[in-house]
């Protein structure tokens, strides 16, 4: 008996988050470093899956640098990066398309899927999900194919996320005339996050949030404001592919995203812990 009741407990214990976040859009960014074990991925998807059933309406923008890098060392083409964005020429703009949204998406959704979500594919060019110019140069340098975000079509995002449907986003934009840009994932969850109004936006990565020193998990910073990660930026304290999630996170709190969270997607279930504790785990980013 006792571990039946212990069992009601816990999902008694759900019962507030569930509420607070019923009916609430919650963008999820799932990137390449934390896409390493199976198992783990599988988990991932079952916390999202969850979100959905218990009423929340989850939208994943998934990542995949890594993977991309794997692609272009087989084709002998040397990855570049300016400040945590790749330099993307045309070779490399095909393999990013091919990767992104033939490779990741169609997984992750899959797994979704599998678990009796309806989860739909879907990438930036689709239903001009995102629209894009070409960046600007970056500490002096052309980064060729990336996209700056002009605009995200909320009207069709929110008809999936309001329906059944899990919106799964690949991050490559498009332009004007057809052509397609290579977006970094976190600064497309963010712009999503801050143009649906999200109540929440999580990154998940392969570390356990911001640390003071990069290396040492002791230096775990549990909340972050504005100040701290300027000073971190200008310390160089915050390096590479940090540096787009923390813009990311400062810039969607200004515009009205309630909470913003840097969390570590290699444990199990980070998500869960996140939403369904009080104290919940990794960085939360302040304004
Ligand atoms: N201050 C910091 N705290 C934690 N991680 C940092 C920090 N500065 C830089 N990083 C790096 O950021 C990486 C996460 O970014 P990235 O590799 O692009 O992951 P993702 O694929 O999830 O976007 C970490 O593995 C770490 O090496
Ligand atoms: C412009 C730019 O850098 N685009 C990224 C898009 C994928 C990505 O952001 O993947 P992660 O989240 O795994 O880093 C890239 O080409 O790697």
């Amino acid at each position: 008996m006792e571990q039946y009741l212990e069992r009601a407990h816990m999902l008694v214990e759900a019962l507030p988050y569930i509420q607070r976040l019923f009916g609430k859009t919650i963008v999820i960014k799932y990137g390449g470093a934390a896409m390493m074990h199976d198992d783990l991925t599988q988990k991932i998807m079952e916390d999202i899956t969850l979100l959905k059933f218990v009423g929340m309406n989850p939208i994943l923008v998934h990542g995949g640098g890594p993977d991309i890098n794997h692609m272009l060392d087989s084709l002998d083409i040397k990855p570049n990066f300016v400040d945590g964005l790749r330099v993307t020429d045309d070779a490399t703009m095909e393999v990013v398309q091919m990767v992104l949204t033939g490779k990741i998406n169609k997984e992750i959704v899959a797994k979704l899927n599998g678990m009796g979500a309806s989860a739909i594919g879907l990438c930036g060019i689709d239903g001009n999900i995102i629209k894009a110019v070409k960046a600007p140069p970056k500490n002096g340098v052309d980064l060729g194919n990336v996209g700056q975000i002009t605009s995200i079509n909320t009207t069709l995002l929110n008809t999936l996320a309001h329906d059944q449907y899990i919106p799964v986003i690949a991050p490559v934009g498009t332009g004007d005339h057809g052509e397609s840009y290579n977006i970094n994932a976190d600064t497309v969850a963010g712009a999503i996050a801050t143009a649906l109004k999200a109540e929440k936006l999580i990154f998940l990565t392969d570390t356990d949030g911001i640390r003071t020193k990069e290396d040492d998990p002791e230096s775990l910073l549990y909340v972050a404001s504005k100040t701290d990660i300027l000073n971190m930026i200008d310390e160089g304290k915050i390096t590479g592919g940090m540096l787009p999630k923390v813009q990311s996170c400062l810039s969607a709190i200004e515009k009205g995203v309630g909470r913003t969270h840097i969390l570590n997607g290699t444990i199990p279930h980070p998500i869960i812990l996140e939403i369904f504790t009080d104290s919940g785990i990794g960085t939360m980013v302040t304004g």
